[in-house]
């Protein structure tokens, strides 16, 4: 069987490949662009094949999808940071939309049976009042950022084309997910780097944070890497599935249990560049509808979460790019 990874460089798609590579049996492709970065892969370069190609380009998009005929593909490729979303918000919306109906265009025209996995987000539920959580997938779309706009709009269009040509499209919605290797301008990481750099003397002991009010529902990318096989392997195309903790974490609180994972004396200051124009107060996952249709459950605990990540960076920072593979 084949599988093609989009953005197999990136945070998840070096955990999924690590995944679908122990469970064997399985050909590991994935995309990637001509300046990304390979030291999440570098471990694994002999095992999987490698396609370079631009998502936003029909005909490199085509190319890749005629040779490599994936049986399962895997659509992580995106701009998946909020912030940007507002500094460029075209290309957040060309990139992740676009790239999409080209890899859909290329399966359908080539009449491919492909199964496919579409990484949408919690953030398309945006504004959520406090009586609507844990939320269900039910619940009314009201995004608060360019970047969840782009979600959405992946998110319809894979029902779109479900609905129109059959295309097989599994649409995850996944609440935030972190561990090892989760890029550092995300809070879990960027928290856990600037106190790993602090424990190292290479800053002094204030860490910079932006709003600690919000609250967030977060699962190990690993589970994350389950759920996704999970949902190709037993979800019904055309649906939407909430991948969830099912428990909101204060933002604060996050912060404070990563301080208690360090032994040092930190003064927490508030940076302003760090708000945002308008941040989602709170989400709060109900994946009641996945685990009965897949059975999957998220089983590592966030404490040991947030004690790999801290140890990612502590590792990091000592030999780059020689972290522990977790
Ligand atoms: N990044 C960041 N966020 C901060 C900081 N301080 C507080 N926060 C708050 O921490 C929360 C989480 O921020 P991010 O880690 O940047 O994630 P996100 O905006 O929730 O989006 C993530 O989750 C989505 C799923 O819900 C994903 O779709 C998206 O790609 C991303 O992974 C937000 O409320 C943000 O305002 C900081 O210094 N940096």
């Amino acid at each position: 069987m084949k599988a093609l990874i989009t953005g197999i460089t990136g945070f998840v798609g070096s955990h999924l490949a690590e995944y679908l590579l122990a469970k064997g049996q399985i050909e590991v492709h994935g995309s990637y662009r001509l300046r990304s970065r390979m030291n999440h892969i570098q471990h694994l370069q002999s095992s999987i094949h490698l396609t370079e190609c631009e998502l936003k380009d029909p005909h490199s998009v085509s190319q890749m999808i005629q040779s490599v005929q994936p049986d399962l593909i895997f659509h992580l490729a995106a701009q998946s940071f909020v912030p940007t979303s507002w500094n460029s918000p075209t290309e957040t919306l060309v990139n992740n939309i676009a790239g999409q109906v080209n890899l859909f265009e290329a399966v359908r025209k080539q009449g491919l049976s492909s199964k496919i996995l579409i990484a949408c987000s919690s953030e398309e539920y945006g504004l959520v009042h406090p009586e609507e959580t844990p939320i269900k997938e039910t619940n009314p779309l009201r995004p608060l950022s360019p970047y969840a706009v782009s979600k959405v709009a992946q998110d319809y269009l894979g029902y779109q084309y479900h609905e129109s040509y059959g295309l097989h499209v599994i649409r995850t919605r996944t609440f935030n997910h972190t561990g090892p290797r989760r890029g550092e301008n995300f809070v879990t990481s960027n928290f856990a780097k600037q106190i790993a750099e602090i424990e190292l003397g290479l800053r002094p002991p204030v860490i910079h944070v932006g709003n600690l009010e919000a609250k967030r529902d977060f699962t190990d990318v690993r589970d994350v890497v389950r759920a996704y096989w999970l949902a190709l392997e037993k979800g019904e195309p055309g649906e939407t599935y909430n991948i969830a903790s099912g428990t909101a974490y204060k933002i604060s609180d996050m912060l404070q249990l990563l301080l208690s994972l360090s032994g040092h004396s930190i003064k927490i200051e508030t940076d302003p560049a760090r708000l945002r124009p308008s941040d989602v107060e709170i989400l709060l996952g109900d994946a009641g509808k996945f685990s009965t249709q897949t059975g999957w459950r998220p089983e590592i605990p966030f404490e040991t979460t947030m004690k790999d990540l801290l140890n990612y960076w502590r590792a990091e920072l000592r030999t780059p790019g020689e972290a522990p593979q977790a």
